[in-house]
């Protein structure tokens, strides 16, 4: 069996979207999303993208990590699938529906209210998220946030100086976490700028994660670090987040369709 996929990324978060809108697609488990996202012996990406039919909103769409595991949410990859869309849209997503829409150059999304409890995170026992009082070597004091996958940011003097690739899987896989988490090393560079780095959980080091920069904005406004308005810097580029009164989260940018192509099933599914 053929099955078509599209290249894409959100400022070099990069995926493999399928798009099981019209056409039957090959049942997605762990084992298959792990050996396309595979850059050596698969087609690469940092997350598979799949589009559904949905009885709730203009499409059902799921995220895979390099893994295998399934996230609630990917902020780059909603964007990129608005990109698809090419209009307004709502996207039911295991975080809620979303909804995309053409902005300026690139697309916006609403994500959605962040959720601060603890058991929201989801923490392993009851801590005070705006300030964890826990800490690996440098990072220490993270707020935790859940942008419908779970976060904690450390704000620090240098984020290009943090260890990510070292401490990034430590910390993804402490038990504090007992969903894992996604672990974000940022510094403010001003009431509207933040800059960052994020290491996935799933998927590692990337050079742009979409919820990590909602999260973080997030986080920095309820610590009174920056406005309700930022911009987010990640080695891919730079993402506008806004907190509205509402309490729900904009996020703004770029996103890009690379290359579209086929593959043969059965060189990656059991
Ligand atoms: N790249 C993403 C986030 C993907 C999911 C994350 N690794 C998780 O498991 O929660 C983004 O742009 O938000």
């Amino acid at each position: 069996m053929q099955v078509p996929f599209i290249k894409m990324h959100g400022l070099g978060n990069d995926f493999v979207v399928l798009d099981g809108r019209s056409a039957a697609l090959p049942t997605i488990d762990a084992g298959l999303a792990a050996a396309l996202a595979n850059r050596h012996t698969g087609i690469g990406c940092d997350q598979l993208v799949v589009l559904e039919p949905s009885t709730v909103a203009d499409l059902r769409v799921r995220f895979f990590n390099a893994d295998g595991t399934e996230s609630p949410a990917c902020g780059n990859a909603t964007r990129a699938v608005g990109l698809l869309l090419g209009t307004a849209a709502t996207l039911e997503t295991l975080a809620g529906v979303l909804h995309a829409a053409p902005a300026g150059d690139g697309i916006a999304v609403d994500m959605g209210e962040p959720r601060f409890a603890w058991e929201q995170i989801p923490l392993a026992y009851a801590l005070d998220t705006l300030t964890l009082p826990v800490g690996w070597e440098d990072l220490t004091q993270p707020v935790a946030v859940n942008v419908g996958n779970p976060h904690v940011i450390f704000f620090v003097p240098d984020c290009q100086a943090v260890p990510l690739d070292r401490l990034g899987p430590l910390i993804e896989h402490d038990p504090l976490f007992p969903e894992r988490v996604n672990v974000n090393v940022a510094t403010v560079e001003g009431r509207s700028a933040i800059r960052l780095r994020v290491w996935e959980r799933g998927t590692g080091l990337t050079l742009a994660c979409g919820t990590g920069a909602c999260a973080t904005a997030v986080g920095a406004m309820r610590r009174g670090l920056v406005d309700r308005t930022v911009r987010v810097t990640l080695p891919g580029g730079t993402l506008t987040i806004a907190w509205g009164e509402d309490n729900r989260i904009t996020m703004t940018g770029p996103a890009t369709e690379s290359f579209r192509g086929t593959f043969e099933l059965g060189r990656f599914a059991a």
